[in-house]
């Protein structure tokens, strides 16, 4: 298996040349390649962020340097495809499951994040012709995704075949379902407001605030129905508002 992974922090995926991974490395089971996303930019600074648009904390990372990188990992067999894991807290469960079914890939990408995440469009290009997940490790939010990548690797590595000794069953520990209360993000964008034919939403740059946290908390409410249906489910009803019901 091939896996490559685009970060702006490369040494912290040193762990994974030590252990179980690291002999996975060294007997050719599983190819490792790191990417460091700022060798992409073009200016000074090398520049991989920027204020996000309607407005909010943080900074979006911007979509340029990611439509680049990714473009540079794809040029490694034009005859072949990765499938694309983005690390977010607003993705779909890592479940023992998912890791099985990655093992049985040939390549993998990684995307991790940091701030607030990756402009919305460039997933939006590359899912339109490559396999893209969005992943999450857990309910709670990190610094940024890499730590993610890390056990993503650990968990589908130690599946391949020959990594473990013995060859044990993975088997699925079940765990009482944790009470989530909260929404899972909705899209992000950030400079520029035209990106490859893609436009951001007009509302975000309206600066019209009851509409954009209006339009924000829609998009959220639709990324959860659609990634995480079980927390709308045990979303407290009274949370809800006509509007939302509408959705
Ligand atoms: N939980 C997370 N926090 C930040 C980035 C990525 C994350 N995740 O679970 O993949």
């Amino acid at each position: 298996m091939r896996v490559d992974v685009i970060s702006i922090f490369p040494e912290y995926f040193a762990p994974l040349e030590v252990s179980l991974i690291g002999k996975a490395r060294e007997r050719g089971i599983l190819e490792v390649h790191l990417h460091q996303l700022r060798d992409w930019t073009h200016d000074v600074h090398r520049t991989v962020d920027d204020t996000p648009y309607g407005g909010g904390p943080g900074m979006v990372m911007k979509p340029g340097p990611w439509g680049e990188a990714v473009d540079g990992v794809l040029a490694a067999d034009p005859a072949s495809a990765p499938r694309v894991i983005v690390p977010t807290p607003s993705g779909t469960p890592f479940t023992q499951k998912l890791a099985m079914e990655y093992a049985a890939e040939p390549w993998l990408l990684f995307t991790p994040a940091r701030y607030e995440g990756i402009d919305s469009r460039v997933m939006a290009e590359y899912g339109a012709r490559l396999r893209v997940d969005e992943v999450s490790i857990g309910d709670y939010v990190l610094a940024g995704g890499e730590v993610a990548v890390l056990v993503m690797v650990e968990a589908i590595g130690r599946l391949l075949p020959g990594v473990l000794g013995n060859a044990c069953s993975a088997v699925d520990d079940s765990f009482a379902p944790g009470s989530m209360e909260n929404l899972l993000e909705g899209p992000v964008y950030t400079k520029p407001p035209e990106w490859r034919g893609h436009e951001v939403p007009e509302v975000l740059l309206s600066g019209h605030h009851g509409r954009i946290a209006r339009w924000r908390r829609d998009e959220a409410l639709r990324r959860t129905a659609k990634n995480r249906p079980e927390l709308l489910t045990a979303l407290d009803p009274a949370r809800l508002d006509k509007h939302d019901r509408r959705l």
